[in-house]
């Protein structure tokens, strides 16, 4: 038995009309087998006769797909043009799918003034063209476009839109909120007035230029359709289409309706990220349900009472759409923030209170921990006494010169008990130069360093006023084995904040790995 809400994904067609997306037909196929695997009921493939990729997508897109049914998308019949002679109906009927999405217009003003038409021509033109294909043994779903401006204009025609739509044999009729400037109001009640003329199953297909897509797309089910169009993560022309992957949950989890293939709601985030990842767009942080941030606890209030019960600021379990806690700290954080963390900290410890403060201390002269973790663990482990000494710098040296072409030099001295070593390095520029003398230096003691690779690099400036004097902060990512290495350093001189940045790191790296200091008194006491 079908589910009570179909799920009809468009990401392939309006989804790709959103400025940036540019699928090839093996991307497409690629996204078709992962919604048929999340249990969409639709997924529309594109418009045969726009393009020959999207062509070529009909072709293979069947043998991906084990649940779902792939829909070719058109318009009705073009103007003065007999069905069987319009190039577009017979483009989708040489896709070979089992169903069809046709659209055609529902507002007067559409209508006539956009088509030039006169309003039985547009009847007659979505009537016969639902009817050709109908005939020819496909599943119809007519997209009625402009339906809730039509009703505003109209209402009657409108109406009279969907009428020919069913008298056509539409197995499904989709209201379109083409603009998406609809409220949820005006959507209920248009969908009420559609189910009064029409006996065929409706649809809803909203836009976002409102931000109002999945509220309009939500109040659309609750007066009765039971059809979803939308895209992953909202992709869509303009403001985009309704997000389906803010949608399904909330029909799952909310409102308790049956939709898609519901066990795999618990991998939705993964579902998000890779389209995100074919479209090659960076997925937003701040999504409901699937973005980074969704689950994310940055206020000390708010950690605290996360500790004792989640639900405290949680809508949901996160693992209910495949996501997981994460606890910031930083200087809106209290000491919960932290316990979080470092579990073997005792809660009532003039310590933890002592790092609360140097956190805010630290984050009020332009350190951010929330992205440098493991300055922050070096922040806390350092306090605790747990990391040794492994060198000590005794002046580091780094110039530019530009003689013919542009070259840059570092020089760097460490010292490790009596020993001292003197290493140069050259660089594409001072950091670099300065990374590749340390690294040098370093790896002469400690060879593990050698498998630190610096991976992003970023520099912030803080208060721009200041011009060139400015306090930057510097952020640095690097890769350790399987382990992500992000550290951070502040100071108005861009040299040094990178390399405190760069100190981070690898005293970071030499501590993970419990790298032993070369032995002696003074190295190993604890550093502060
Ligand atoms: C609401 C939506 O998102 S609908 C989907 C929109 N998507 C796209 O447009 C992407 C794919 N489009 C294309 O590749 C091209 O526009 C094509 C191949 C479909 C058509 O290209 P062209 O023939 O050059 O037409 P053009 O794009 O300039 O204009 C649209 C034509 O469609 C006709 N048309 C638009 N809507 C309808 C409709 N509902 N029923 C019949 N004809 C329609 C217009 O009258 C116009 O034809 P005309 O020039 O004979 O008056
Ligand atoms: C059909 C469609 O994409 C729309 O009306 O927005």
């Amino acid at each position: 038995m079908s589910n009570p809400i179909q799920l009809y994904d468009t990401t392939l067609r309006d989804g790709t009309q959103r400025r940036g997306i540019s699928l090839s037909v093996e991307d497409k196929l690629q996204i078709t087998k992962l919604l048929d695997e999340f249990g969409f009921d639709y997924i529309e493939g594109g418009w045969p006769a726009s393009n020959p990729k999207d062509t070529a997508f009909f072709k293979s897109a069947g043998r991906y797909v084990k649940h779902a049914k792939i829909t070719a998308f058109g318009s009705t019949r073009r103007r003065g043009v007999f069905v069987d002679s319009d190039v577009n109906l017979r483009a989708i009927l040489d896709a070979e799918c089992p169903a069809a999405t046709l659209f055609g217009k529902s507002s007067v003003f559409q209508a006539t003034k956009i088509l030039g038409l006169s309003l039985e021509e547009n009847l007659a033109m979505v009537e016969e063209s639902v009817q050709f294909l109908r005939n020819h043994g496909l599943e119809v779903i007519f997209d009625a476009e402009h339906f809730f401006d039509g009703c505003q204009e109209d209402l009657s025609y409108a109406l009279d839109v969907l009428k020919a739509a069913e008298n056509g044999g539409a197995d499904w009729i989709v209201l379109c909120d083409t603009n998406g400037g609809s409220l949820p109001d005006q959507v209920r009640e248009f969908v009420g007035q559609a189910r009064n003329v029409v006996t065929v199953p409706l649809g809803i297909h909203a836009h976002n230029d409102g931000g109002l897509a999945v509220a309009n797309s939500l109040a659309a089910v609750q007066a009765g359709v039971s059809m979803v169009q939308g895209t992953i993560n909202g992709y869509g022309e303009r403001c985009g289409n309704a997000n389906l992957c803010t949608i399904w949950p909330n029909l799952v989890y909310k409102m308790k309706l049956s939709a898609g293939n519901e066990a795999m709601l618990r991998e939705l985030t993964r579902l998000s990220r890779t389209v995100a990842e074919i479209a090659n767009l960076i997925p937003d942080d701040s999504a409901p349900f699937v973005g980074d941030n969704a689950f994310t606890h940055k206020a000390g209030v708010h950690v605290g009472a996360v500790r004792k019960y989640p639900e405290a600021y949680e809508h949901i379990r996160p693992e209910q759409v495949g996501q997981t806690r994460r606890i910031l700290v930083s200087e809106l954080a209290g000491r919960s923030n932290l316990l979080y963390h470092f579990q073997n900290l005792d809660a009532s410890s003039e310590t933890v209170k002592e790092l609360v403060q140097t956190v805010k201390r630290m984050e009020a002269r332009g350190y951010q921990y929330e992205d440098a973790p493991s300055s922050m663990k070096l922040l806390v482990e350092r306090s605790l006494g747990h990391v040794p000494v492994y060198f000590d710098v005794d002046r580091f040296h780094a110039s530019v010169t530009h003689d013919q072409r542009t070259i840059a030099e570092a020089t760097v001295r460490i010292v490790v008990g009596e020993d001292h070593f003197v290493e140069v390095g050259e660089g594409d520029g001072p950091v670099h130069a300065l990374d590749a003398a340390l690294r040098r230096a370093l790896t002469q003691i400690y060879p593990v360093i050698e498998g630190l690779r610096l991976k992003d690099y970023k520099v912030r400036v803080l208060d721009g006023r200041d011009g060139t004097r400015a306090l930057v902060r510097v952020w640095i990512r690097s890769e350790f084995r399987d382990e992500t290495v992000q550290t951070v350093g502040v100071s108005r001189n861009i040299l040094e904040a990178s390399w405190l940045a760069l100190l981070d790191s690898v005293n970071y790296v030499l501590w993970i790995s419990h790298a032993v200091p070369a032995i002696n008194e003074h190295q190993l006491r604890p550093s502060k």
